[in-house]
């Protein structure tokens, strides 16, 4: 194969992404040429309205796993974190590249720290789960949307006056932004969203001519980590609609889960972990998703866990 085409995005962080991507694959393939097949997406088209009233999810790749099908693109570039649990007939996952740097990140104007927002600080976030753990850990802060591109997202935040934003530590270290983060989230403060930081590439199952081009960009540790918490995530079925955080780690064979299930407010959070060895990953999620379901999360779910119909175009 002399050429492959490449779908994405047009956010800045989704054209670093696949042309990361695309250097990476021309590197241990030299003399693969590799197109970028830029596309709009319905994520990208209802920036007003918060991600959980559009449908979550998703929406990001909706319109990229199309052009796979269609085979106007041979494979495409997603951040992980974006994806439903399930994939459409016919794509998979086919490689995880080595996993960046998975944490959340607060960035404020002023340059303070969480620890330092004075009472009723504004903090600003597009997400369910960001909201969530923010509320249960300092219910006096007042969680302003932010929607949009990670520039956006910043600018903003400046421009409502607001005292921080938390954001993904790897977009912004994709965009060269670190400058703006005042304090990395350690997990234990803000446990991370089921594939956050990883890259997900994804390509026709019946393509063994592509897969085998992207299995040289396998990084099995992440592919350990991704498997159990996307288990336990399928098992949640938790899209954007629900606040949802699940974090998987290795060291020594063993894979080690940590999940969160909340309410929006943050008045109610269900937190549990699990470990096994890293052949049991499947296992160790769905264990995990059974418990914290048995312990409170059915009941969250219950309640806010339906997915809003998705406006039309
Ligand atoms: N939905 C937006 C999105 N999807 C992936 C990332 C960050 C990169 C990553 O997690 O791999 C972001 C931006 C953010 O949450 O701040």
């Amino acid at each position: 194969m002399k050429a492959v085409r490449i779908a994405t995005r047009q956010s800045p962080l989704a054209l670093w992404q696949a042309r990361h991507v695309a250097s990476l694959l021309s590197q241990v393939h030299p003399g693969l040429e590799c197109t970028l097949v830029e596309m709009t997406t319905a994520g990208d088209r209802f920036l007003s309205a918060p991600l959980s009233t559009v449908g979550g999810k998703g929406l990001f790749v909706k319109e990229i796993e199309q052009s796979l099908l269609d085979g106007r693109a041979d494979l495409a570039v997603h951040s992980l974190k974006d994806m439903t649990s399930v994939l459409p007939a016919g794509l998979l996952l086919a490689a995880v590249p080595k996993r960046e740097d998975p944490r959340d990140a607060f960035c404020s104007p002023e340059g303070l720290s969480l620890e330092l927002l004075p009472k009723g600080a504004r903090v600003g976030t597009s997400s369910l789960r960001r909201s969530c753990i923010l509320r249960s850990r300092r219910p006096d802060l007042e969680i302003i949307s932010l929607r949009g591109n990670v520039q956006t997202r910043l600018a903003r935040t400046r421009e409502l006056g607001l005292h921080g934003a938390v954001l993904a530590f790897a977009g912004l270290k994709r965009l060269g932004l670190e400058t703006e983060i005042t304090e990395v989230l350690p997990t234990s403060i803000s446990l991370p969203a089921v594939g956050q930081g990883v890259l997900a590439i994804q390509c026709r199952t019946e393509d063994a001519v592509v897969r085998g081009l992207l299995a040289a960009l396998e990084d099995d540790t992440t592919r350990v980590a991704v498997t159990a918490e996307r288990a336990y995530m399928a098992r949640l079925e938790g899209g954007c609609t629900v606040p949802l955080a699940g974090h998987a780690t290795v060291e020594g064979g063993t894979v080690r889960l940590r999940g969160l299930v909340g309410r929006p407010d943050g008045s109610k959070v269900v937190e549990g972990e699990r470990s096994g060895p890293v052949e049991t990953a499947l296992a160790v999620g769905e264990a995990l998703a059974e418990e914290l379901l048995s312990r409170g999360a059915a009941e969250i779910l219950r309640d806010f866990g339906r997915a809003s119909p998705v406006p039309e175009s």
